[in-house]
């Protein structure tokens, strides 16, 4: 091409002489002057442009390049302009998956009455975290499945991804859109994009208002439960779980009611912290043996205050101390924070005196002590905030840890006493309604072939099942037994409460004898685990406990 420009530049002084045509160029000094054309910079520039413009098609093509130079402005310009008068009359807001306010959204969206009518839909068994639990979040039945309670998969339609949903909401025109974000090469994230057509950002909270209430009120019989989400240290909700009465979980008296009434009174003090300058967290250490009813009460405890809980797993992997700190942090106020096991992440007691390389050691991942503390309540440590730790092995957390200030108020769990075992059995076969607890609800099995016969439920009177229940209760050796191997215990009778006492001998037996198995079996391993005596040279090297015990 340049050389074509090149060769014309050449031409032309010849064409414009033959022309009769007068041109000064370059650096000529003489008018009519036909010297070669020095091309160079600006000249260069200026020249072509001579040259062009010396051509009629040329000049075409340089007016048709203006023209849709500026054609192209202008529309850039009224499309810029069009949709700043569009945005100013549309309040568009975007939801992500990874967040609770998109819950609230589909479920709102999967319960409008239009949508059913809707002719691009997706059909999900997905609930969004809300749990079927009764006919207003039952989502829709298939034809001949409405009534027949063993049909535990309603579906629900959703907006298909992709297409643009457009509905009407107390007026206004909304337009949903559902879409996909790729957050890393593997997963990706749903996004739903919703443009109302509306001045005032009023509508949009209203829409916010009625999904997110709507939401919770179907959620008022559960307890929400939130954890790590597995990319970043966020918090998301992993699921719910039915409230659970304080009185279902039986402990010594005034154990439970003191735990409650203390969380209760710590929630509504905010005002008393600050006056005194206090940092306003609470913390409670559950410890005892397995089976007891820690976690059944920490759950217990949230249901009757209406706290969601926030499960921190120290043992998480990739979690480190300013993870936890981050975690911790964002926390938000009137919550509970639950960390079961605190022991557990270390495969022995940390201590002030555990340096950071003996630490590293024995840890599987990388949470301090340090890193915990000031976790617990360092300065970015959240505000308004319950922390329930649990730990079957007190002896093995450091005294800074469970210090008050961090962990202030310490209960133990102990084995079964008589008095809990009475009352279990009482819960178990007694309703507080009055009418005997017995009759069973489960229908007889389909095999007719079956060799089995179903034991028929018993009915008892509330002083049978009160005589009962001391009777049962005298048997069991007082705090030799694990609350939950009681509960294992009930729930192979758990219609027929005369067996139970027929059979409590039988099964204590059983359970002594099962439980000296395991001490055997524990001390023969430690045994084997434990170093050989060094001055026993005739035997080979004993291998390292961590060898040992694999
Ligand atoms: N005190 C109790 N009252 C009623 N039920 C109990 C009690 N203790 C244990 N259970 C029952 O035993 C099971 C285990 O209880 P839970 O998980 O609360 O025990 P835990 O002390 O937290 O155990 P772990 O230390 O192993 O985590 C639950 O099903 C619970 O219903």
């Amino acid at each position: 091409m340049y050389s074509l420009i090149e060769r014309l530049a050449s031409q032309l002084p010849l064409q414009i002489a033959a022309n009769g045509l007068n041109m000064t160029m370059g650096n000529s000094t003489t008018p009519g002057n036909t010297e070669p054309i020095n091309i160079s910079g600006l000249t260069q520039l200026a020249t072509l442009w001579k040259i062009l413009s010396a051509f009629g098609v040329a000049q075409d093509w340089i007016k048709l390049f203006l023209l849709g130079t500026v054609l192209e402005t202008v529309r850039r310009f009224a499309y810029t302009i069009w949709y700043r008068i569009i945005d100013s009359f549309f309040l568009t807001a975007t939801f992500e998956s990874d967040d609770d306010a998109y819950s609230w959204l589909m479920v709102w969206v999967s319960r409008q009455p239009n949508w059913r009518k809707a002719r691009d839909v997706q059909v999900s068994t997905r609930s969004w975290g809300l749990e079927v639990q009764d006919n207003s979040t039952r989502g829709i039945m298939l034809p001949g499945e409405a009534g027949d309670p063993t049909s535990q998969r309603p579906l629900h339609l959703l907006p298909s991804f992709g297409l643009p949903q457009t509905f009407w909401y107390k007026g206004h025109w909304m337009r949903l859109t559902r879409s996909r974000r790729a957050v890393n090469e593997n997963d990706n994230i749903e996004v739903l994009t919703i443009s109302i057509l509306a001045r005032s950002q009023r509508v949009l909270y209203d829409l916010l208002t009625e999904s997110k209430r709507q939401y919770q009120e179907s959620e008022t019989h559960r307890v929400s439960i939130y954890t790590v989400g597995p990319y970043y240290n966020d918090w998301r909700r992993s699921g719910s779980r039915p409230k659970r009465p304080l009185d279902s979980v039986v402990l010594e008296h005034g154990l439970k009611e003191m735990v409650l009434h203390d969380a209760q009174e710590f929630i509504n003090s905010e005002a008393w912290y600050a006056a005194r300058g206090l940092p306003w967290r609470r913390g409670y250490l559950l410890y005892g043996v397995p089976g007891s009813g820690k976690t059944s009460l920490v759950f217990s405890i949230a249901g009757e205050l209406n706290l969601d809980i926030y499960v921190i797993n120290l043992g998480k992997r990739g979690l480190d101390d300013s993870g936890l700190t981050e975690l911790v942090s964002e926390l938000p106020p009137r919550s509970i924070a639950l960390i079961e096991e605190i022991d557990a992440v270390f495969t022995r007691g940390l201590n002030r005196e555990t340096s950071k390389e003996e630490e590293g050691a024995n840890t599987k991942n990388s949470i301090s002590l340090g890193g915990l503390l000031s976790a617990i309540d360092g300065i970015q440590a959240s505000e308004g905030r319950l922390l329930f730790a649990t730990t079957n092995n007190y002896n093995a957390l450091d005294p800074a840890l469970i210090r008050a200030g961090r962990l202030d108020v310490h209960v133990e769990f102990t084995e079964a006493t008589q008095f809990q075992v009475e009352e279990l059995f009482k819960r178990f076969f007694w309703v507080t309604d009055g009418t005997p607890k017995v009759v069973s609800d489960a229908k007889p099995l389909a095999s007719s072939t079956s060799r089995y016969v179903r034991p028929q439920p018993e009915e008892l009177t509330k002083e049978e099942c009160d005589r009962l229940a001391s009777e049962f209760a005298a048997r069991i050796p007082n705090r030799e037994f694990a609350m939950s191997s009681i509960q294992g215990f009930l729930l192979m009778h758990k219609y027929r409460p005369s067996q139970v006492v027929k059979e409590v001998d039988a099964w204590v037996e059983k359970e002594r004898a099962a439980k000296r198995e395991r001490e055997r079996a524990k001390a023969s391993q430690d045994s084997k685990g434990s170093p050989k005596d060094p001055s026993d040279s005739k035997g080979p090297p004993s291998p390292p406990p961590e060898e040992a015990t694999a």
